[in-house]
């Protein structure tokens, strides 16, 4: 049976019936990482011994009839930013080469508790810091539909190895489309739940005001049921939401009639929207109108400001989240060995020079610029306000129809190298991403077929804050009427 063409719901009802053990399941997968991530790359740790064990503890429980969840057994990729006291967690970075957490994040822990079994750690933009997993310390992740291209980023390890069909399951981690966009570019859902609807405990820190932990999946079934299982509120998150959690999966089948569907004109409309992209988006309209919605043309005026609000916002965050990596408390160190002046300075600031990556650095220069006295008011206080304006104009949106339609990014996946000497090209391609994590609301990421080239291509859609139930519901309309179909690349 080949096992990476079902889906984890799939998997976990045959590892429920006893069709298959989870060992068995398990086994298969760590072959093929073992088989097929030299030319991915999208593992930087697998933990084969940790896995089995795993899953013969789950075996052994389903054999006395205790099934956790649905997805007991059903083996899961994690990304590197996720806390595992069994794996190390690098977040890409060579500040964090070696360091093994004490403990492991709340949504990690609600997935062991549920009998999933975690194969590896899965590779990242370092700190989650760009849109192409090539700023990684362990090194670029590549699109195994075109191994020249981007499986995107950050979580561009947990896309690709949905798409080469070396897990079922994964988890990534969404600031600003960390999670839409490489599910855009590998031809896999993606969501990014509301702010706080997922613990963000033992999640290492990028911009606390955005970060959001995310599911990536073959399908919404999918999505919905790694949700049921990571939401929720978790006393260890001061920004984790005390909502009850709906049963996102008995929403599914509801069906669309009566449905508002707003068309974000201005994501339509904007001149860098690639015309295959753009016919994408055009294809889902239709699909939605045959499923019984009504489409109605909604503005987002304060769109263009996104990117630099985000782009102001984020590496604020950031520069405050990084300073604990100073080589003392832990990560990193290099010897003040020959320096001048006081030794401890010289120590934190070779540490912080080499530890760190390219991209980390700039972001902490802008993000301790924005914030410095003089310019705070320019630049960070300003950034704030237009956030606001942005968080209302989706509010504004909501006010008439239920759900908003548009693209994930301008373009398919772009070239490994194409934007590695121009960070301001790469910020561009969070055009369309970026506004969900700044207003905090939920957006899905859903395939939606091919370009003439072979590259997937992507449809996004946006909900009002804790709209998850009827997101997953009008994405899963979309997929049962075959809007697009889980594919598995064959690497050449
Ligand atoms: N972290 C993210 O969500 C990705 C975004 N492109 C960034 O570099 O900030």
């Amino acid at each position: 049976m080949k096992l990476e063409l079902l889906s984890a719901v799939e998997l976990g009802r045959k590892i429920a019936a006893r069709e298959i053990s989870s060992r068995e399941a398990t086994t298969y997968f760590l072959d093929r990482v073992d088989f097929l991530d030299a030319r991915v790359n999208a593992f930087v740790h697998v933990g084969r011994e940790s896995a089995l064990a795993l899953s013969d503890q789950v075996d052994q429980a389903l054999s006395s009839g205790q099934v956790a969840s649905p997805l007991a057994g059903v083996p899961v990729a994690l990304k590197d930013v996720l806390c595992t006291d069994s794996m190390p967690t690098t977040c890409g970075s060579r500040m964090l080469e070696k360091f093994q957490p004490p403990y492991t994040a709340t949504s990690v822990a609600n997935l062991l508790q549920a009998g999933l079994i975690p194969l590896g750690k899965t590779n990242m933009d370092e700190f989650a810091m760009g849109g192409s997993t090539e700023t990684s310390f362990s090194g670029a992740t590549r699109n195994p539909w075109s191994l020249e291209r981007t499986p995107g980023g950050s979580s561009g390890g947990a896309s690709a190895c949905l798409a080469a069909g070396m897990a079922p399951l994964s988890i990534g981690s969404d600031t600003g489309g960390s999670v839409r966009q490489p599910a855009a570019f590998c031809g896999v859902c993606g969501l990014k739940p509301t702010y706080g609807r997922i613990s963000r405990y033992g999640l290492v820190a990028f911009a606390s005001s955005l970060d959001q932990v995310g599911p990536l999946a073959h399908t919404v079934e999918d999505l919905a049921a790694s949700l049921q299982l990571l939401a929720g509120h978790d006393s260890r998150d001061s920004t984790s939401l005390n909502e009850a959690v709906p049963d996102y999966s008995a929403e599914l089948e509801r069906p669309l009639a009566g449905l508002r569907v707003g068309v974000i004109r201005e994501h339509l409309e904007h001149p860098s929207l690639d015309a295959e992209v753009r016919q994408a988006v055009l294809r889902g309209q239709q699909m939605l109108k045959d499923l019984g919605a009504t489409i109605l043309d909604v503005t987002l005026p304060h769109t263009e400001y996104s990117v630099p609000t985000y782009y102001l916002v984020a590496p604020s965050e950031a520069s405050g989240n990084l300073s604990r990596y100073d080589g003392v408390h832990y990560g990193f160190r290099e010897k003040a060995e020959n320096a001048e002046g006081s030794q401890l300075e010289a120590m934190i600031a070779r540490s912080r020079s080499q530890g760190f990556g390219a991209e980390v650095k700039r972001r902490i220069m802008l993000g301790t610029f924005a914030l410095s006295a003089g310019y705070y008011d320019a630049y960070y206080k300003k950034a704030l306000q237009v956030r606001r304006l942005i968080a209302d104009d989706y509010r504004q949106a909501f006010g008439s129809v239920d759900v908003l339609l548009g693209p994930v990014t301008p373009r398919p996946a772009f070239g490994l190298g194409e934007n590695m000497s121009d960070p301001v090209q790469m910020y561009l391609e969070d055009l369309f991403t970026v506004g969900a994590n700044l207003a905090g609301i939920p957006a899905i990421s859903l395939p939606a077929g091919f370009s003439e080239g072979g590259l997937p291509l992507a449809i996004q859609l946006h909900a009002p804050a804790l709209g998850e139930a009827r997101l997953l519901n009008v994405a899963y309309q979309i997929q049962q009427a075959r809007f697009f179909e889980p594919k598995i690349a064959e690497l050449s």
